[in-house]
């Protein structure tokens, strides 16, 4: 088996401890890959190339616009090209169903072409300004942040990665990206993509390695003028600490913990299934999945029967074979939600489906837990409280829309939520109260290139996507410009 290396300044290189990490199907436990295991010293080197080409050579972000623009576009053809290598890579090393990862190519290939276009858009602005010095006029021009060091985590792993260097690259910016360890594969095609399109050497980099000994450098380093960072909060944490050494820019995109509101006059087939889609769509590994359910007492036995019965109608397994739900990414996650399911039981919630290792034909050889409900949940469970980051839903029940708010609001995180109702003003009324970055009326999950994504409170700060997120790599400089040349007598 070939081992995959890291990208370096336009270059396929071992880590220099030459060490190497086996890269695992889920579904399986098989072996699908063999990566380079870098420490700090092969951080370094990625960091000295970004800057060298940043700092010294200037190449990419001095190339006009319209030409970087140019090259990210043939970047999102040959996303496109290997469309369903790609998405085979993500399902095989994630474990995700493959129709949930060609979704997550297709967005791909679209943020590539969105970045791509956005650049050659207008930007800044240009400001009458006074004139005690003479007749003065302003403008203002987006520039590059310089080196940025991007770090995500493996429930999305190509899409993660793009959600990132698409605009950082798209900004003039070099960068040096640290996949997760656990699902480095796509990560390793998409550089390829850099390396036959010809990004100048050193622009973007790949680092391969875990966080503590590979990540932290990025976060530490004095040469990195901003990290943006998705991932568990813990981390997030550790990674703004330390960033504080130079002050470098910090972006964080980390967990939530996030409600999903159904009122009594909802559609409820279609809240049924939309809730799904918000806990059981990659397993529940997604950052925004709608982990509490909230629902108006009047109707929650009948919504939860109709919910269970679907959730155990749900097929898993194989990813490849495209069932509705597919594998944990790792023995040591899946342990971690078996263990949030052993504690709200043993904290008095009442399972109402799933709850339980899925083991059934070769399933036993992975890593796989079934859709899992828990009723009759309190605030004060710890199902409630923390996030699972995986197919477990805790159901709480609301008398009245104060009461939901509440209910939606009682938690430190701040990244998503959802409301169901054929009240349309209520509708507005409940998301405008939501302290939340990402919210949904009537659906639970979708999202697009095109409109922000980031969280409040603990679940970090900054955005991706959107404007904003291309905002987020480039620094703002103020050019003032005296139209009268000469002295202005302030010195007598
Ligand atoms: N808000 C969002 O958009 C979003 C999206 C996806 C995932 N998430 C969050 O990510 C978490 C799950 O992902 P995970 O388990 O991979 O998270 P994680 O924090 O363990 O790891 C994320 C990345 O950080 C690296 N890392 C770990 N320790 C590090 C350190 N000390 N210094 C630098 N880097 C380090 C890892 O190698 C990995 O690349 C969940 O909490 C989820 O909510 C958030
Ligand atoms: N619906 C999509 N694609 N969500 C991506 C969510 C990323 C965070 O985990
Ligand atoms: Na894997």
């Amino acid at each position: 088996m070939d081992i995959k290396h890291n990208y370096i300044d336009g270059h396929w290189q071992a880590a220099l401890g030459g060490t190497t990490r086996e890269v695992i199907n889920p579904a399986n436990g098989e072996l699908i890959g063999i990566v380079t295991d870098s420490k700090q010293e092969d951080t370094r080197a990625a960091i000295a190339a970004a800057r060298a080409a940043f700092y010294e050579r200037g190449d990419w972000q001095r190339m006009a616009g319209p030409k970087r623009a140019d090259l990210l576009l043939r970047v999102a053809a040959a996303i496109e090209a290997r469309a369903d290598e790609l998405a085979r890579l993500d399902t095989l090393d994630n474990g995700k169903p493959l129709r949930e990862a060609r979704c997550d190519v297709d967005d791909a290939v679209a943020c590539f072409r969105y970045y791509a276009g956005l650049i050659t858009k207008p930007q800044g602005g240009v400001y009458e300004v006074g004139d005690g010095f003479g007749p003065m006029h302003a403008y203002a021009m987006h520039e590059p942040i310089g080196v940025c060091a991007l770090i995500t985590p493996w429930n999305y792993p190509l899409l993660m990665a793009t959600w990132k260097l698409a605009p950082a690259l798209a900004a003039g910016n070099c960068v040096v990206f640290k996949p997760s360890e656990l699902t480095p594969l796509s990560a390793v095609a998409l550089f390829e993509i850099f390396d036959a399109v010809g990004l100048p050497p050193g622009t973007a980099n790949l680092v391969l390695g875990n966080g503590p000994d590979a990540g932290y450098e990025l976060a530490q380093s004095h040469d990195v003028d901003m990290i943006t960072f998705t991932g568990s909060t813990r981390t997030g944490q550790a990674i703004a600490s330390a960033a504080v050494g130079n002050l470098k820019k910090v972006g964080l995109e980390l967990g939530g913990k996030s409600p999903n509101i159904v009122f009594a006059d909802a559609d409820l087939e279609g809240a049924v299934e939309w809730a799904m889609i918000g806990v059981f769509f990659n397993q529940g590994e997604v950052c925004s999945a709608g982990s509490r359910l909230l629902i108006e007492e009047s109707i929650k036995d009948r919504f939860v029967a109709r919910l269970a019965e679907r959730a155990n109608a749900m097929t898993i397994g194989n990813g490849l074979a495209d069932p509705d739900m597919g594998a944990i990414v790792s023995a040591a996650q899946l342990g971690k939600i078996l263990g949030h399911i052993a504690r709200a039981k043993a904290q008095g919630a009442r399972l109402v489906c799933g709850g339980e290792r899925y083991t059934e034909g070769e399933c036993g050889k992975g890593y796989f837990v079934r859709p899992t409900i828990f009723d009759g949940c309190h605030r004060d469970m710890d199902i409630v409280r923390e996030e699972v980051f995986g197919p477990v839903l805790a159901v709480q029940t609301f008398r009245t829309e104060a009461e939901a708010i509440a209910m939606a609001n009682d938690t430190p995180y701040g990244l998503a939520g959802g409301v169901f109702t054929t009240d349309g003003a209520r509708a507005l009324r409940v998301v405008r109260e939501i302290r939340a970055g990402v919210t949904w009326i009537n659906c639970y999950n979708p999202t697009f290139n095109e409109a922000p994504w980031g969280g409040y409170k603990m679940s970090g700060y900054g955005r991706d996507l959107g404007v904003n997120g291309l905002q987020e790599y480039q620094q703002i400089k103020q050019i003032n410009i005296n139209l009268q040349p000469g002295t202005v007598g302030w010195y007598q």
